[in-house]
């Protein structure tokens, strides 16, 4: 299979378009303390409002940067002084969590709030150094933000994944990579991988989770080929299970973005469970400068036409990731494998393309599921909710039936 674990925007749109032209000018001019710009796009019409898909405002952007002038300013144009982010975040807990006092007693005098109060610091769970053997360390692999290693942290064997110092050194990425996983520590499911803590280091950003002995679905399928219907129908269960629980994640539905057989790992009893939620939009922000707004994030052979075409998007990205990932189950591996990860994207937000469906390997259920997961519009396709329902009754379908022949079978 070819490398898939691009990451970044369509050839269609570059981002750089939308910080300069777009609305979302506002958002740039706003971070960067850019008060001329900030008062053209407001006089143009743009909500002070305007939030980016993390739902960060303006006044989010320049409380964090401590851009004292543009908080006044947005404040004077009308913008909410309590708009919250999607970790539940207000300005306030901003500028709290970068130390920008003033500006804290500009936003409390306009009747700011921090929801989330002391706990905007995030402490995630801190493990400290001298207890985990990271000189007896095995190399398990590399992702796209650092080596993951097999360590043992006080007798147990866990994943010590380290984060490039190009992430780590970088005080806004670590700050949204300490957000991510602070999300990540209060999850707890039988089909998330479970997240331990973060290893004290002053200089690197190295966190521990759960070890996976199987390693991912990306390297079962690899090496198994086509799974038979009953375990296909088995592991869309676990990742189905998993999702649901991260969409129904509550005050706010965690949306995975980057779900893919790479970030489904396996343990030793055969279930899967799902991991790094949330990081992949952390890859894009490093390899496209610090200030990013837009959608295209995420590997393009399982990235939702609407996400590609750098539309506003919603959980239902994850369900048509999903559909691709159940679909490669059935057939081995994915379709269209001579075709670069990015034309096949491409093909699909832009033609309605989708993956063919043989009826000697899909069953009729199946097909129908997947149709429903991978349709264009984002409205249609079903809640995790719902495809847990449907699996749960195409597996009983199965198993009657694999009861069946093999009864036939001991008769004759
Ligand atoms: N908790 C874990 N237990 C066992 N193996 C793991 C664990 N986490 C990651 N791995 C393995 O380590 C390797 C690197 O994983 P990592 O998540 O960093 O990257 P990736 O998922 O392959 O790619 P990307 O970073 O682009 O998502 C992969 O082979 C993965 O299967």
């Amino acid at each position: 299979m070819e490398e898939e674990r691009q990451t970044g925007p369509s050839k269609k749109i570059r981002p750089q378009m939308i910080d300069l032209e777009g609305p979302y000018r506002l958002l740039y001019c706003s971070s960067k303390g850019d008060k001329e710009g900030v008062t053209q796009e407001i006089e143009k019409g743009v909500s002070p409002n305007l939030a980016d898909y993390d739902k960060r405002t303006a006044l989010h952007l320049a409380s964090c940067e401590g851009c004292t002038e543009i908080v006044d300013l947005l404040l004077q144009k009308g913008a909410d002084v309590n708009s919250i982010d999607r970790w539940g975040r207000t300005p306030l807990s901003d500028a709290r969590s970068f130390g920008h006092e003033e500006i804290c007693k500009v936003l409390e005098e306009h009747g700011g709030t921090d929801p989330v109060g002391l706990d905007s610091q995030n402490p995630c769970y801190e493990i400290d150094h001298s207890e985990v053997g990271m000189d007896d360390k095995t190399l398990i692999g590399e992702g796209a933000f650092g080596a993951v290693y097999l360590v043992k942290w006080r007798g147990t064997e866990v994943a010590a994944k380290t984060i490039r110092s190009s992430v780590a050194s970088n005080p806004k990425a670590k700050c949204t990579f300490l957000k991510e996983l602070a999300l990540w520590q209060g999850l707890r499911h039988p089909n998330i991988v479970q997240f331990l803590g973060v290893v004290k280091s002053s200089d690197r950003l190295i966190f521990l989770t759960e070890y996976l002995r199987n390693g991912s679905l990306y390297d079962i399928l690899k090496k198994k080929g086509r799974l038979d219907p009953l375990t296909a129908v088995a592991y869309a269960l676990d990742i189905a299970r998993g999702m649901n629980y991260l969409h129904q994640h509550k005050p706010h539905a965690i949306i995975h973005r980057d779900l893919t057989p790479r970030n489904v790992l396996q343990d030793e009893s055969g279930r899967l469970k799902v991991t790094d939620f949330g990081l992949s939009k952390i890859a894009q922000e490093k390899a496209y400068g610090s200030f990013k707004m837009t959608g295209g994030t995420g590997s393009y052979r399982y990235m939702a036409p609407e996400v590609y075409r750098w539309e506003s998007y919603g959980k239902s990205v994850d369900v048509f990731s999903f559909a691709l990932i159940v679909h490669e189950m059935f057939q081995g591996g994915p379709s269209n494998r001579a075709e670069s990860p990015e034309a096949v994207a491409d093909r699909r937000a832009y033609e309605n393309s989708r993956p063919s469906l043989p009826s000697h390997v899909y069953p009729d259920e199946i097909k129908l599921l997947l149709r429903g997961c991978w349709h264009g519009e984002p409205e249609s396709r079903p809640s995790f909710e719902k495809i847990i329902t449907d699996l749960e009754l195409i597996q009983e379908k199965l198993q009657k039936k694999a009861i069946g022949t093999c009864c036939s079978c001991c008769i004759q």
